[in-house]
């Protein structure tokens, strides 16, 4: 059957703008910024309130409550504004586990008051994704996939609207196989692109194929490439990242339980791919691109590379080593975070 395809016409121009203040060019406009204050406990505000979150679905105007079902939340449950109002860096990333360190570690880089080992699950009571809140971050897990990443990121979006945030950034922290990069390179994406190598993001709705654009904030991505200067021994380069829908064969893998294709088709397909700039292969970013972009939500994606996709299939680094790499992007991110909280210069 002949798929019918449209381009949602979203025009950068027509998406709400959040804009940086450089703590010189604050003044009154900072008492416009009370939660975060309120979070932080210290005079470390680098926002003016600008944009709440917008979902584009005129249909929840007249929902009478909105149950978040995945993560077990809902408008008429749960006070969303006192719960996350002042959250202004999402971090999302796939594994429950990994998501509850990430949560940690920022609490401890920020100063926060309280004990990090006491920051709990808000998501307890469902066992699809894990939630956690460290003052002005919120870490999120997200599963495997771009399904379980849209789903996320469905009832996210709608969370931040509901909480009416406000110049929320959002960051996918995550690991990849690299093109072409030693293992342990992060990866700031510099455009989400399909298994055809094209830069969007096809969506299925009504049995017509919509097509997204995956542009990402590449004013945020070069942020983050001067942050990696800062911090030692962080090879970090700004290349495309290519989005797949499987880990083996849909990403040329020799090893999976099904293979049809030589070692050569295989090296032929990872060098048409690194020729269109791909630097590294996951599985989440366009989706995340795309559903980010079509909300007006800045965005960027860091991942760490694995292994050398060009040398092999197989991850077999030590566990301690892939721990090390893990960290990489957290890292790159807290660090900017603590940046534009003004914690650091
Ligand atoms: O490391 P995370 O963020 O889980 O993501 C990557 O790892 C998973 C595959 O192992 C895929 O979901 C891929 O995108
Ligand atoms: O090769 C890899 C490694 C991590 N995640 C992926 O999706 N692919």
């Amino acid at each position: 059957m002949a798929k019918e395809a449209f381009r949602e016409t979203t025009k950068a121009s027509s998406l709400p703008k959040t804009e940086f203040i450089p703590k010189s060019k604050r003044s009154v406009l900072q008492t416009m910024a009370p939660i975060l204050f309120n979070t932080i406990g210290t005079d470390h505000g680098d926002y003016i309130e600008q944009e709440e979150v917008h979902v584009k679905n005129p249909h929840l105007d007249s929902m009478e409550e909105d149950i978040l079902y995945h993560f077990d939340l809902g408008t008429k449950t749960h006070n969303l504004p006192e719960m996350f109002g002042d959250i202004k860096f999402v971090c999302v990333g796939g594994s429950g586990n990994r998501m509850k360190s990430f949560a940690q570690f920022i609490h401890r880089e920020l100063g926060l008051p309280g004990d990090m080992d006491d920051i709990r699950d808000i998501c307890a009571g469902t066992d699809r994704y894990s939630m956690y809140k460290a003052g002005p971050v919120l870490s999120v897990s997200h599963g495997m996939g771009v399904p379980s990443m849209s789903i996320m990121l469905h009832e996210l979006i709608k969370l931040l609207h509901h909480a009416r945030c406000r110049d929320v950034i959002l960051f996918r922290i995550g690991t990849s196989g690299g093109v072409g990069l030693a293992p342990g390179t992060v990866v700031v994406t510099k455009q989400a692109m399909d298994s055809f190598l094209q830069p969007q993001f096809e969506q299925v709705v009504l049995g017509k194929v919509i097509v997204r654009s995956t542009d990402l904030d590449q004013g945020l991505a070069e942020e983050l490439l001067s942050c990696a200067a800062e911090i030692p021994d962080l090879p970090t380069v700004i290349g495309n990242t290519m989005c797949t829908h499987d880990f083996y064969e849909g990403q040329g893998r020799l090893d999976g339980a099904l293979c049809s294709f030589s070692t050569e088709e295989k090296l032929e397909y990872l060098h048409r791919a690194y020729d269109a700039g791909v630097r590294n292969i996951e599985m989440e970013s366009t989706v995340f691109a795309a559903m980010c972009h079509a909300c007006g939500l800045k965005a960027a994606v860091v991942c760490v590379t694995l292994l050398n996709r060009f040398e092999g299939d197989q991850i077999n680094s030590p566990h301690r080593v892939m721990l090390d790499y893990q960290q990489r992007p957290q890292l790159l991110v807290s660090h900017l975070i603590k940046k534009r909280l003004g914690l650091i210069q």
